[in-house]
């Protein structure tokens, strides 16, 4: 269990600036320590790169920006202080930054189950000893109103914090790179003659070095900025001779240099983004993401959540203006899985971006729903008391152990309305039908919480972009044959991944709209989030996928995710064949045979009749080759028949 803790404990989330120089200053001891001071390959690529006086400008860019970026950051502390009413606990934007380890510095948990078997998105429950002293009632009187006793769902003063400060520190990296980027360019252009061919990319031979040498990872860092540089602007700042291939190739190996990744999975990534955004994607990855609960409106309100939390030294704040019940925890003096109100179930450690699949789901009371891929249920439990514990949720996975830690979350939580399955989902409808709503959030590469799990990087492989998108695949079918058409109140499928992929996401989603006439996209009526793709690297989509929504790290700091919401307005075929998981496998190999084979035909075809010319065409030269008169064998062969 200890160990289990360990693996829990949520990583300090290092400013990026802070994140850089400590990786390179522990590179940098890490080489000295093993007696490679610098290499040849080092000395003279740096020995160039001064000559092109690119590092020059990049440390005096670094050093500029540090200090524009400390005075820029004060003032910004001062604006955002200005703005806050005067009765709100008071934060430092600084140490905002850093959500301390001490939030999960609890090592009593030897017998708590839920902890144990949390290992996904929601691996962020904390557990240990209770307080003995919980008394919700006296602490809510305590005079210490962070919030105004409105009512927490139109609360002005909840919004004005909201905009003011989460969102100015929830966009702090973007701001910080975005006035880098402006000095950067600044500089470029005060230099720009030297700049704009400067020599960035080694040589073939320094590549060859470089592929057998130690990595320098302060060369690969700098060089990462240069390129991104070149590529948004190829035309002017590209050394004369190297295509952007050159640039994109050396880009993936110092991304793989730098951030850990395979060339596979960095390629992969980098193909999603611009140059620059691919850059700050990666980047983002470095750092934790801010620790946030929900607070569970069927035991307690936000701001008496809130209130009770600061009034044990929690620092708090709302999390964005695009969720009621969100709050992100800065610092606490108690460890945030272990207090009186966590174990009473007046809230639930989750990623914010988990609230929003439920959010575009949207159950109403006294609905029938299902939550296909439920454990260990941060979304079931969301949609338990969005429904105010009417109706009926039914959650279901297939992970037997997983249901352990769903059970235990839907109890602490006070859900009533729920009733926990262990089927493979792609048994339904088989196992039973007829929902109002079904939300499908599948299982997945986990492409979007690289920053939680640092082994993504390095352990999807190539098939696993086939096998686990063949699962969505069959999974979202089984989703959309689930659900009610005639639904009075609903009709609706939510699909979700903690994935960036679009294997993953647009690919499966363009799928069931193929294989399933009978539903189409809707608005998610979610308030943040990118578009969804609608073509990517040749493949189009159906246009409707631009109803989707993507978010990544480096946009709204939270974890990468996906979410499409679909309606179904005719039945489907597949409703009454009642076929189970396997005959849907078949069914879905046969389906894709069917299209192979469609192909294959037309591919015979198009041998057949319009080849014929050249094929004879080399009939005739192969025979003339050999000193065979063609017209003689041809005729006498057409003859023949
Ligand atoms: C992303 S997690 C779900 C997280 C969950 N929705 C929550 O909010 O807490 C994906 C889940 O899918 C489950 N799963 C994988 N394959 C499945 C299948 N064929 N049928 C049902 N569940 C499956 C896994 O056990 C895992 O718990």
């Amino acid at each position: 269990m200890g160990v289990n803790r360990s693996k829990r404990k949520q990583k300090d989330p290092l400013p990026i600036e802070e994140f850089h120089s400590k990786k390179l200053k522990s590179e940098k001891k890490e080489l000295e320590q093993n007696g490679i001071k610098e290499t040849k390959q080092t000395k003279e690529t740096k020995a160039k790169i001064t000559k092109d006086e690119k590092p020059k400008k990049s440390d005096k860019k670094d050093n500029k920006s540090k200090k524009s970026k400390k005075s820029k950051k004060s003032k910004k502390i001062e604006e955002s202080e200005d703005v806050f009413p005067d009765d709100l606990p008071e934060v430092d934007l600084d140490e905002l930054a850093s959500a301390r380890k001490t939030l999960f510095d609890d090592d009593d948990d030897e017998d708590n189950l839920e902890g144990e078997e949390l290992n996904d998105e929601f691996d962020l429950e904390g557990n240990g000893s209770v307080g003995s002293d919980f008394d919700s009632e006296q602490e809510q009187d305590q005079d210490q109103p962070i919030f105004s006793d409105d009512d927490e769902y139109d609360s002005d003063d909840i919004e004005k914090l909201n905009v003011k400060n989460i969102e100015l520190f929830s966009n702090k990296l973007d701001q910080e790179k975005a006035e880098e980027d402006a000095d950067a360019e600044e500089e470029l252009l005060e230099g720009n003659t030297v700049q704009s061919r400067a020599k960035i990319l080694p040589t073939e031979q320094e590549e060859e070095a470089l592929s057998k040498g130690p990595k320098d990872v302060t060369i690969s860092r700098t060089r990462l900025i240069e390129i991104t540089k070149v590529l948004e602007d190829f035309k002017n700042l590209a050394e004369e001779g190297r295509s952007r291939t050159d640039y994109i190739n050396r880009f993936v190996k110092d991304v793989c240099d730098y951030f850990n990744y395979t060339p596979f999975l960095a390629e992969k990534l980098f193909n999603l983004f611009s140059p620059t955004e691919a850059l700050e994607f990666f980047e983002a990855n470095e750092i934790a993401r801010p620790v946030t609960i929900r607070t569970n409106t069927l035991k307690s309100r936000r701001r008496n959540l809130a209130q009770a939390l600061v009034n044990k030294g929690v620092n708090l704040q709302p999390i964005g203006n695009w969720t009621k019940v969100g709050l992100q925890i800065f610092d606490s003096q108690v460890p945030i899985g272990a207090t009186p109100e966590y174990l009473a179930g007046h809230y639930i450690l989750q990623a914010a971006s988990s609230f929003l699949p439920v959010m575009a789901l949207d159950p109403q009371e006294n609905e029938r729903i299902l939550d296909m891929a439920a454990a260990p249920g941060g979304k079931t439990t969301y949609i338990s008391s969005m429904m105010k514990n009417t109706g009926v949720v039914f959650a279901n996975d297939s992970n037997k152990a997983r249901t352990k830690s769903l059970i235990a979350n839907i109890h602490r939580l006070g859900c009533r309305n729920t009733i926990v399955c262990n089927h493979d989902a792609r048994e339904f409808p088989k196992v039973i039908g007829g929902f109002d709503r079904v939300l499908l959030d599948a299982p997945c590469s986990g492409t979007g919480v690289i920053s939680k799990d640092n082994s993504v990087k390095t352990s999807r492989t190539e098939k696993d972009f086939i096998d686990v998108p063949y699962l969505q695949k069959q999974l979202l079918l089984s989703a959309i044959d689930s659900v009610n058409a005639n639904s009075e109140t609903g009709g609706y499928i939510v699909y979700s991944t903690c994935s960036v992929t679009v294997d993953e996401n647009e690919a499966v989603v363009n799928y069931a709209l193929r294989k399933r006439p009978n539903v189409k996209l809707v608005e998610t009526g979610l308030i943040i989030g990118k578009e969804g793709f609608t073509g990517y690297r040749g493949k189009h989509f159906n246009s409707s996928l631009k109803l989707t929504r993507r978010y990544y790290p480096h946009t709204y700091n939270v974890d990468g995710f996906y979410v499409a919401k679909f309606k179904k307005t005719a039945p489907s075929p597949h409703d009454t064949s009642k076929a189970g998981a396997k005959e849907k496998e078949a069914m879905i190999r046969a389906d894709e045979e069917l299209e192979e084979s469609i192909i294959k035909d037309d591919f015979s075809k198009f041998e057949e009749e319009e080849d014929r010319k050249y094929i004879e065409k080399a009939v005739k030269i192969s025979l003339r080759k050999k000193g065979i008169n063609p017209k003689k064998v041809l005729n006498g062969k057409s003859s023949d028949k």
